[in-house]
């Protein structure tokens, strides 16, 4: 038995396509296995991680208008009073809190190389206090100065090309091609692999419609997940249950980890079949709030 569906599109399995459906059966529905998963989770400490865009609110063209729904804020919120919370995103840690606008929440910007808890909620050994409220985890703060020159250099040889939005994302770069003339993503490409080669120690990765520039060290949201679970005190524990929902490429580190421990749930939000290191699957941002809004029958 599966959780009641609450979204508009209840009843549009019949529109799957062949490909979406057989996926399915590789990649089931969070919500049709939901029993199932909460046997699993019977007597376990569970611990949620999310992704943010295509996550928690929808695809849009403009980066700048990724609200999140208030009921989601609403079910999230109540989620995290439950159950350890994060959120880790490729945004700047600071974005996805105005976003969100939640205290009860951990946020890890920067691809995971940005982590703030509420002070004391974590065992950190590395941690700064900022301003007496929180703590802080920045592994890769020494790249900082390089990013912003390579922030420059590639808003200065993007300035020409048309629809080329950059998103400063703290440690990381968005540079969004979503509006860019496909005649002109060959010189938005070049202008990328010029400028990593005079710097290194910074790597490109592509998302939706966007290239991620990060520094390169061996952090990702895998690491930022085993970070989090570490510090909340569940590094060996056979106890808990991590469950991670994301929709990019970059929450596959994540999935990885969650594979490797053979612990909890990694779901990739998608509506469309693709290769994923998931082992769930939720169909659209509405739906991860169904799974959310499930969670909070379960005793923690
Ligand atoms: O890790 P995430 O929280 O998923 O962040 C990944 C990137 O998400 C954002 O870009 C994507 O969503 C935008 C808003 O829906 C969309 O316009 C864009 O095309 C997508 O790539 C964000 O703007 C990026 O900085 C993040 O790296």
């Amino acid at each position: 038995m599966g959780l009641a569906r609450l979204s508009s599109n209840e009843g549009d399995q019949n529109e799957f396509s062949i490909e979406y459906t057989s996926w399915l059966v590789e990649h089931p529905c969070a919500l049709d296995k939901f029993e199932e998963m909460k046997s699993i989770a019977k007597g376990k400490k569970i611990v949620i991680f999310l992704d943010y865009d295509g996550t928690l609110s929808e695809i849009v063209p403009n980066p700048e208008e990724a609200f999140m729904t208030d009921k989601m804020r609403m079910v999230l919120g109540e989620v995290a009073d439950r159950f350890p919370t994060a959120i880790i995103s490729g945004r700047k840690r600071e974005k996805v809190q105005d976003f969100v606008q939640l205290k009860n929440v951990y946020y890890a910007g920067s691809h995971g190389l940005d982590i703030e808890a509420p002070l004391n909620s974590l065992k950190c050994k590395d941690s700064n206090e900022m301003d007496n409220k929180i703590v802080l985890y920045q592994p890769a703060k020494e790249f900082l100065p390089e990013k912003d020159k390579v922030l420059n250099l590639l808003s200065e040889r993007t300035k020409d090309i048309k629809g080329v939005n950059i998103e400063d994302n703290k440690f990381c770069i968005s540079i969004h091609f979503r509006h860019v003339h496909s005649k002109d993503l060959g010189t938005v490409e070049n202008v990328i692999s010029v400028i990593l080669k005079e710097y290194p120690n910074f790597l490109v990765s592509t998302g939706k419609k966007v290239y991620e520039i990060r520094p390169n060290i061996a952090w990702d949201k895998g690491h930022a997940l085993e970070y989090l679970l570490e510090n909340l005190g569940f590094g060996n524990s056979d106890d808990v249950l991590p469950i991670y929902v994301g929709d990019d490429r970059t929450d596959e580190d994540a999935f990885k980890v969650l594979r490797k421990r053979r612990q909890g749930f990694p779901i990739i939000v998608s509506a469309n079949p693709k290769d994923t290191n998931a082992l769930y699957s939720l169909r659209e941002p509405k739906q991860v709030m169904e799974f959310l809004l499930g969670l909070m029958v379960l005793e923690q």
